[in-house]
């Protein structure tokens, strides 16, 4: 494709997942709305792997994006984050470093970094704000995710403080609550809850299986988010003026949450996708396996303060990720 040199270049890393692919659809949404002209760079992880610290140095030194979302990321559930805690800590770690370090060194002024929720103690008071941060001990299931998304706030943090007023660069965080929606992965153990109900409940519809296992106690409760909410969320924050951002994230321009301002417990979330799926066997629980956090609602009113507002309740966005979702269950992840 012909690149317009007036307009500038984004990459979104990590285009073809659940949220990269979400950021794409508002990208180009907008862009065709205002008429201009959109010029994005992406690479798939077979044509650019970002743990690679020299593959990705070169692709920087040859594209030198203007704008980055750093979207890509080893991502899973409870029980992947519990089962591979190494590959999560390492591949995580070094994903963050060698872009943001290579975004810094090849001339990137503007780069948004996703991080999560289980950032926050696991014992934070709820709703959990920015200020939670590093008060106290994370949860074991995540840790090593957690780790890693904490080491990227702070690799932005740190080459803001130190590089801002020689290079001019605005280096942001957004922590997503839990996400949901087209394109999510569906893999029945390594997934997150929601699209590993979806499939169940799904599949126990069609074997018209008598009844279906919920992990854990079914009393956590979890704050979930629709990825088109998310993908509007990360476009408004990286184009939200750098005094406006600076203000809002004191005292080190830091990290801001991005949540639906609710939360549900997993058993209702469990009557909702049965409900959802159209099943009308039985649900029982497994309380041999982790619930992990006990609540982790996000305070999002910074981000709410700062003109983004979430437009998709959770049965809508349930019933749209349904709609599209079956299709999904054999894919690769
Ligand atoms: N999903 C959720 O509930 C939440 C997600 N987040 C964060 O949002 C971001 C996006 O998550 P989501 O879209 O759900 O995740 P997905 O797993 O759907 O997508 C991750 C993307 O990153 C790519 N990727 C992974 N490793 C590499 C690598 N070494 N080199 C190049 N590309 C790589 C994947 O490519 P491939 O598939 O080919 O490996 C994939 O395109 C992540 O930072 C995640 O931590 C935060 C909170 C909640
Ligand atoms: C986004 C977030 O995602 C993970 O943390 P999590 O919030 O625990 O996410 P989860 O979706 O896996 O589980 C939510 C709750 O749901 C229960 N649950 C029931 N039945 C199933 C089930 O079948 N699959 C899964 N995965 N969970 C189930 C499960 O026991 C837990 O109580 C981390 O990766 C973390 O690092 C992170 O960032």
């Amino acid at each position: 494709m012909q690149k317009n040199k007036s307009v500038p270049n984004l990459y979104v890393a990590g285009h073809r997942g659940m949220v990269g692919a979400a950021i794409l659809r508002v990208l180009e949404e907008q862009a065709k709305q205002s008429g201009q002209a959109l010029n994005l760079i992406t690479r798939t992880h077979s044509e650019l792997d970002l743990t690679n610290q020299a593959a990705v140095q070169e692709f920087f030194k040859k594209e030198k994006p203007d704008q980055v979302y750093l979207a890509a990321a080893r991502v899973g559930g409870i029980h992947a984050n519990n089962t591979y805690p190494a590959q999560f800590i390492y591949e995580n770690l070094m994903i963050e470093a060698n872009v943001i370090h290579a975004a810094f060194t090849h001339g990137t002024k503007k780069l948004l970094f996703l991080g999560s929720s289980c950032i926050y103690p696991k014992h934070a008071s709820q709703p959990m704000s920015e200020d939670a941060l590093l008060t106290g001990t994370l949860e074991p299931t995540n840790e090593p995710y957690a780790i890693a998304k904490i080491a990227g706030i702070k690799l932005c943090e740190s080459y803001n403080r130190q590089y801002s007023a020689t290079h001019g660069i605005d280096y942001r965080s957004v922590m997503p609550t839990n996400l949901y929606g087209p394109g999510d992965n569906y893999h029945p153990k390594n997934s997150h809850v929601i699209p590993a109900l979806i499939r169940r409940f799904h599949e126990a519809k069609i074997s018209n299986a008598p009844s279906v296992t919920i992990w854990g106690t079914g009393t956590p409760k979890r704050e979930f988010l629709y990825v088109d909410d998310m993908a509007r969320a990360s476009v408004h924050v990286m184009n939200l003026d750098k005094d406006t951002y600076a203000q809002h994230t004191q005292p080190m321009c830091s990290h801001i949450n991005v949540g639906s301002g609710q939360d549900i417990t997993i058993k209702d979330l469990a009557e909702l996708i049965k409900d959802t799926v159209g099943y009308t066997g039985a649900i029982e629980f497994d309380p041999s396996k982790p619930d992990g956090s006990p609540r982790k609602l996000m305070d999002s009113q910074r981000l709410n303060s700062l003109g983004w507002h979430p437009q998709v309740s959770l049965q809508q966005g349930l019933a749209n990720t349904y709609k599209t979702g079956t299709d999904l269950f054999s894919a690769p992840h």
